[in-house]
């Protein structure tokens, strides 16, 4: 059997009568109970979830971001805002899959081998009535309050005035309590079903903690017949009985606030003196009750002598101008200097590469998230400011985009 070869393990007769959802959550709670990191995700538009195991903790540590190509490892990204100790770039290698569309078989792969006995015990074991999910070994963020978010808004505003960046997003956290007897696996689904469109996931690692989040911002993609796809997302407004996506109309700062990521994903495809790429758009897109200003960007792999593009770009683009600001650097400064709160994954990036075959990647930035931890949760949202910016708009923005992931706490 050959390094990339996958062993397929069929489900053994108790296992018989589940359904592929309670033969996800089976899997889910063997990771969990054997202390190994797993991944959960559903792609936009697909019908069903899939699951990676990675065999230890140790084999997700990662230094830099992943490749893109066909024969690189598969495994699921799982990627902080800003690189650091406390929270480690991680890439979940693809030991054990299950696919809920074909959920009659385990994948393992081969250097997981040695992991099949003990899969087949947990496969036969019966699943348990709750799942205890992994931890964060970091304290709780500091939660902005209102007149704190908007004192940064100004301070943001200030900085673009004296020409320190052009563009900078500002994010914060809010803490919310978990209510009696919530299910995180109950609630990726919850939010699968919601948001057809997001790409829904739920990453929980030993001692980095547990996330659940439904994004609608691929930060890149390779696609099975050989195209990159990255977009430039930004600018919001919520959808309402008059304003929906054909009649919605932006405002100049809005339009600026979205023309500056696109005009970032140009300059890195410069940077690699790329200049076949088709561009689509700025057009209005729905996000849960949100609208959004988006432009598709394209490359035809087969058309280019660029062979790692994929790679390429996910290095250049994190963090892009819709989670960082312009320019990248003085942008990333004042973050770091004036957030006053760590953002660990919240803006990161998160998706399976090479999993569903050879040469497919799908990366999306970390966006309407949670971080689980002991009876709460902690919510992320930023706002693209730009000189015209009102804080007390920016912090009902904040507002709207808590309740995309916070709708799963009310229910
Ligand atoms: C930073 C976030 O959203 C980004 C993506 C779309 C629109 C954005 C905006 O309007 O500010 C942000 O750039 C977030 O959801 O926390």
């Amino acid at each position: 059997m050959s390094a990339t070869e996958l062993r397929q393990l069929r489900w053994p007769a108790p296992a018989a009568g589940l359904d592929a959802r309670a033969r996800l959550r089976h899997l889910a709670a063997g990771a969990l109970r054997t202390g190994r990191p797993l991944a959960l995700w559903r792609e936009p538009g697909a019908e069903h979830p899939r699951l990676l195991v990675a065999r230890a903790l140790e084999a997700a540590f990662t230094g830099l971001p992943p490749a893109l190509e066909a024969q690189a490892p598969a495994g699921f990204a799982f990627f902080p805002f800003r690189d650091s100790d406390h929270n480690p770039a991680l890439f979940l290698p693809a030991d054990v899959r299950f696919d809920a569309a074909e959920p009659d078989a385990v994948a393992v792969a081969a250097v997981a081998n040695d992991l099949v006995p003990a899969l087949a015990a947990w496969l036969a074991a019966p699943t348990p009535e709750s799942l205890t999910w992994h931890h964060g070994a970091q304290p709780a963020p500091h939660a902005a309050s209102e007149a704190e978010y908007t004192e940064l808004v100004s301070n943001g505003v200030a900085a673009i005035e004296a020409r320190e960046v052009v563009k900078v997003v500002t994010s914060r956290a809010a803490r919310r309590p978990l209510p009696a007897g919530f299910d995180a696996f109950g609630a990726f689904l919850a939010l699968t079903q919601k948001y057809p469109r997001a790409f829904v996931s739920l990453v929980s690692v030993p001692g980095v903690g547990t996330w659940l989040g439904a994004t609608p911002e691929v930060l890149a993609e390779v696609t099975a017949d050989g195209t990159f796809h990255t977009m430039a997302l930004a600018a919001t407004q919520p959808i309402t009985a008059e304003v929906t996506p054909r009649t919605a109309i932006w405002r100049q700062k809005e339009i600026e606030e979205q023309a500056l990521v696109a005009r970032y994903i140009v300059s890195c495809f410069k940077q690699l003196r790329l200049r076949e790429y088709h561009e689509t758009g700025p057009r209005t897109v729905i996000a849960g009750q949100l609208l959004h200003l988006r432009t598709d960007f394209e490359v035809n792999l087969k058309h280019v002598p660029f062979p790692n593009l994929g790679t390429d770009m996910l290095r250049l683009l994190h963090p892009t101008s819709a989670v960082g600001g312009m320019p990248k650097q003085a942008a990333l400064e004042f973050i770091q200097q004036h957030e006053g709160y760590d953002r660990a994954y919240y803006s990161g990036f998160l998706g399976p590469v090479n999993v569903a075959a050879p040469g497919v990647a799908r990366l999306y930035v970390n966006l309407r998230c949670l971080q689980l931890r002991q009876g709460e949760a902690i919510l992320y949202a930023g706002t693209g400011l730009t000189g015209d910016s009102d804080p007390a708009r920016e912090w009902q923005e904040t507002e709207l985009k808590l309740q995309t992931v916070a709708a799963v706490l009310h229910e």
